[in-house]
Parts: structure tokens; sequence; C-alpha cells
């Protein structure tokens, strides 16, 4: 027996801000984007990405529009510091992009940041040092002053490497690394003392950056902390207040929108949430929420399968079929009342109106997906979802009393089998519930002749060796053969339903006609296709009299 005892864990405090704004705003545009993928995904992998890998996916971000990117810990490992060299030495940084480097506050790391950054055009040194009260007390051993002397100094070595290189243009960023486990004073404490020793301006900002390093507490509190801290930190003015949150609550993507609607400038996170632990912040996520309220996400994310590719290639993770936006199965209903209302809203939607269709919070189309995964069908289905897969795979236009005739025998197939049902598969079940259904009469021969308004209809039903000769009047060829079988049954058929279509554009297309007879009382359905639309209808009649009566009934007629 474990030791599950929630007692061990001491709540979250709250911040104490009752005029907080952060409430109140909405989103309006979209953040400036960091990717971290190449840093803080990458140290969270099993096996950290090759240089191949990283090469890969460095195309892709830059294809995507990142103009900030973490590309590695130089200091930490002769692959991050090649990875840099490489993108500088072979000029593939475009104008527009500015790479990222990751150094903690460590006179020997720091220098060796700067030294795999020469030659560079622009870059950001982003230097972090730990303040949260846990590390200063069980890691560091040290007060709140030994934590501040740590950023002030890796601060200063950060201007005076930078100033080595004065072709370089640099922008400096710190982060109080476990942001969301320090006390607000000091965080703006140990922020404001590095940023007295870098002097930013609205001209010459930096960047501070404020990580949920382990997300703590529920997306609220971290809102209130940002709009915090943006209120007392000194300098706002010069400041890019940033983000880079965790998601080991669940909740990066919530923390970082309601941190962006409580003053921050800038978001860090990665494609998918890969990351430490639980992850980074997932961007397309965020992203694509932006996008989803029509804001421009300032991101190009309409070729996700490729992204996704990039991302499984390079990480070696798969990505969750369910995951928001990007999963295989997100914009797929299995269950009957989404289906039906997913095919209503399609069938009715206008392109010039904004999106409104239920269930689907974004078109599919918009992200390279087709509408072929929209329904599938399993034993949750219901007569819309079947209907909606044989309409558009195979043509079929069930009209609403046959939708719900076939949903029973596509149910029984499906619970059944145990699983799903593909539309082959639909396809088939159609054919041998209406089309093929074996040992019945099978139309012949048939003449029309019209005499006073009246149809008089002549036809041979033949099955195995036998034949019969029938003939039927009525108003109507439909209505002259539903005379002719109800005088051959002896039972009393009358028509209930009639409907036809074509099965296909072309010039031979073959017709395709639903018929519900009811037969001595009850309704049954039938379904006749051919070229001429008139046997077609014959054969459908014929067709819900053969499954309805069966073959020894009719042969003892
Ligand atoms: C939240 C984040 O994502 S932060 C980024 C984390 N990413 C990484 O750590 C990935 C890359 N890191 C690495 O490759 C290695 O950790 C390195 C190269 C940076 C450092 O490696 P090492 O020098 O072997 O140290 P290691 O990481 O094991 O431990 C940190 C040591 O640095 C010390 N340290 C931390 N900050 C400082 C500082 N500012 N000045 C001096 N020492 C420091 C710690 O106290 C610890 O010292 P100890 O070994 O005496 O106990
Ligand atoms: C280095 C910092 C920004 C980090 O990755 C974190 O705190 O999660
Ligand atoms: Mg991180």
């Amino acid at each position: 027996m474990g030791k599950f005892d929630h007692r061990r864990y001491p709540a979250f405090p709250t911040v104490s801000l009752p005029d907080r704004q952060w409430p109140d705003r909405r989103l309006q545009r979209a953040p400036r984007w960091c990717s971290v993928d190449l840093r803080d995904g990458n140290q969270a992998l099993i096996e950290p990405m090759t240089a191949q890998q990283k090469s890969l996916l460095w195309d892709q971000l830059v294809k995507i529009g990142f103009r900030e990117i973490e590309v590695g810990f130089p200091s930490a490992s002769s692959h991050d510091y090649n990875f840099v060299r490489d993108l500088i030495e072979n000029d593939r940084i475009p104008a527009d992009v500015t790479i990222q480097v990751l150094t903690p506050a460590r006179e020997d790391l720091i220098e060796k940041t700067f030294a795999a950054l020469e030659g560079v055009h622009r870059a950001i040194v982003h230097v972090y040092n730990s303040t949260s009260t846990v590390q200063r007390e069980r890691v560091f051993a040290m007060e709140r002053s030994g934590i501040v002397d740590i950023a002030r100094s890796g601060a200063r070595l950060v201007l005076d490497c930078a100033a080595r290189y004065p072709d370089t243009e640099w922008l400096f960023e710190y982060s109080p690394e476990s942001f969301s486990g320090t006390e607000l004073d000091f965080a703006v404490e140990v922020c404001d003392a590095v940023m007295d020793v870098w002097e930013p301006t609205p001209e010459k900002p930096a960047i501070v950056n404020l990580p949920a390093t382990v997300e703590m507490s529920t997306p609220n509190v971290y809102a209130d902390q940002i709009e915090w801290f943006c209120r007392h930190v000194r300098r706002r003015e010069g400041l890019i207040v940033s983000l880079h949150t965790h998601n080991d609550r669940g909740c990066a993507v919530a923390a970082a929108e309601l941190g962006v609607l409580a003053g921050a400038d800038r978001v860090e996170g990665t494609l998918m949430g890969n990351g430490e632990r639980t992850g980074n912040m997932d961007i397309v996520t965020m992203a694509m929420n932006l996008y989803s309220q029509g804001i421009d996400p300032e991101l190009q994310l309409g070729h996700m399968d490729e992204i996704i590719q990039t991302v499984r290639d390079c990480t070696q993770l798969p990505v969750h079929p369910r995951h928001p936006y990007a999963g295989e199965l997100v914009f797929t209903a299995f269950s009957g009342s989404h289906q039906d209302a997913i095919k209503k809203c399609l069938a009715r939607r206008d392109d010039a109106e904004p999106w409104q269709v239920a269930y689907l919070p974004i078109d599919p189309a918009d992200i390279g997906r087709s509408y072929q995964e929209v329904i599938r069908i399993n034993s949750q289905s219901g007569k819309g979802g079947i209907a909606y897969v044989l309409q558009r795979d195979h043509g079929y236009d069930l009209p609403r009393w046959l939708q719900i005739d076939f949903s029973a025998a596509v149910q029984a197939h499906a619970e059944a089998a145990e699983g799903e049902v593909d539309s082959e598969a639909i396809l088939g079940l159609f054919r041998d519930t209406y089309l093929n259904v074996s040992g019945g009469w099978t139309l012949g021969d048939y003449q029309i002749s019209r005499a006073a308004a009246v149809d008089q209809l002549q036809v041979i039903l033949a099955r195995g060796g036998q034949r019969h000769s029938l003939t039927g009047s009525g108003n109507g060829v439909v209505a002259a053969f539903v005379d002719a079988m109800q005088r051959f049954t002896g039972r009393q058929l009358v028509l209930v339903e009639y409907s036809e279509h074509a099965l296909s554009q072309s010039a031979d297309a073959e017709a395709v006609c639903y018929i519900q007879l009811n037969i001595d009382g009850g309704r049954h359905c039938g379904v006749g296709v051919s070229h001429d639309i008139v046997q077609a209808s014959l054969n459908g009649i014929l067709c819900a009299i053969n499954r309805a009566v069966g073959q020894d009934a009719i042969a003892a007629a």
C-alpha cells in the first residue's frame, strides 16, 4: 500500500491583489513568441537531438515564422556549441530571426557562451539563476543576498563580454529561475538588481523572463504574480516581460494566456509542448487558440501534418491523437449526436459567413486536414454520421427514414465487431442489406402502356427456375407495379415514401431509388439501382417486398 496522503502538500499561497486588472482584459494580438524547442525541449529528451535533427527542427521553426529561437545551451555540450557555430558560420540565420542562447549565471559558462556566439549579427543572451525559496534553502544554502549577488555578477559579466563584440547587436534576458516558487518581493528585488546593471530603456530594452519552472498554482494565481510583478518592478518601460510556463498541472497554456492578460509581452514555449517533465507551454495550442478567436497568431501553422512529422522525427516522441488542434482524432466525431450536428452544419455552411460548425472550433481545412476524418463510425454513432459517410464516399443520399432503417444494421455490425466500421464496410453493409438480397424475386422484362391516363404494366418476375407474368395498373408506373405485386402476393401494399437521385454526374449515371412500403401494416424499406429510373423504382419496390415478405411467403402466394 502506498502512502497516498494529500496532507503532505501545503496549498499554494494566493496573491493579495484586490484591484487586479487582468480578468477584465481580452487577448487582442499575438505575443512576441520565442521557441525554446532546441534548448528546453532538447534538454528533456531521452536522447538529445543529433545535429541533423536540430538542423531539421531549426528549419521548421524558421518556416513557421518564429523570430526568436533559443537554439541551445552552448556552454553545456559540444553538440550545442557546434550547432550555434554552424548556424553562424554557414549564414543560416535569416535577417529577421534572432537566435537566443541560455547560460547559468556562472563565470566560466558565460565566457564560453559568448565564444560560441562570435560573429553573429544579433543574439539574445539569456542568463538565469535559481531564486525560489526551496532552491535557496535546500540547494544553495544561501540567503537572499547571496542569490542577488550571483544574478548581479552574472549580469555584469554578460555586459562585459558583450562589450568585447561590438559588431553584434545584443539583447539580454534574465530569468529568476523558479519564479513560480519565489516570493514576489524577492523576484522583483533580484530582477531590479540585474536591471540596475543592464540599465534597459524603451530604446534598448532587456527581457525579464518569469518562468513557472514548475507549475505550482492555478493559472489565475500565476496571472496575479505577473500583474503584481509588472506593477512593482522598476524600469517597466524598458522591459520586455516574458513568460515561460511549464505544464506540471496541465495548465501551461492557460497560465501563459492569463499571464499575457496580466501584462506580459512575450511567451516562450515549444511545439506540441515538449519539455521538462510534463512539458513546456505548447505554442501550437496557444497560437491556434488565438487563431480560433479571429486573432492573427503571426505564426504559420497551416502545414500541421508536416510540423507534427518534424516534431516526431526530432524528439522521437509521439503526438497524442487528441492533442489540441494537431492530434489525428481532434476533428473526428464518433458519437451520433455530434455527427448529426456536424453533418447539418456542414451542409448549411456559407463560406461568406464566419465559421459556425458545432463541435468543430476551426475549419479542419485551415490546417491541411480533409473532411474525410470528420465523421467516423462505431457503435456510438447514429444515423446522421452513417448517412454522411455513405454520401461523402459513395454518393448515396439517404432520406431520413432510410437512414433510420439502415443505421440499425450498422449498429448491430459495430457492436458485433467491437470496433470502428470503415467506409468500405458501411458500403458493403448497405449493399448486403438492400442491393444484394439473395433468394428473392428479380425483375425481368416489362412493358408499360398508357390508356386514359392510367398506366398499364406487364412485368415478368423470376426466381430460380420460376417465371411469373404479372399485370397491374395505376396512376404511374410505380403505382401499377405496386398493384401488380399486391395481386401476386395477396398482401396489402401501400407506397409510403419514394425518393430518387442520380448516383453520379456523368451521362451514363445510374439512378438510385429509395422506397418505403407499408406491407400488411408494417413499414419496410427497399433500394433499387439501375441506369434506368423506372427500373430503379421497380427494383426498389421489389427489394422492399423481398426483404419484408421473404421468399417462402412469396412463393406460397
Ligand atoms: C529550468 C531550466 O531548464 S535551467 C536549464 C537547465 N539545463 C541544463 O542544466 C542543461 C545543461 N546543463 C549542463 O550540461 C550542466 O548542468 C552544466 C554544464 C551547465 C554544469 O555542469 P556541472 O558543472 O557539472 O554542474 P551540475 O549541473 O551538475 O551542478 C550545478 C553546480 O553548479 C553550481 N552552481 C549553480 N549556479 C552557480 C553559479 N552561479 N556559480 C557557481 N556555481 C553555480 C551548483 O551549486 C552545483 O555545484 P556543485 O557541483 O558544487 O554542487
Ligand atoms: C531557464 C529557465 C527559463 C527555464 O527553462 C525554466 O525556468 O523553466
Ligand atoms: Mg523551462
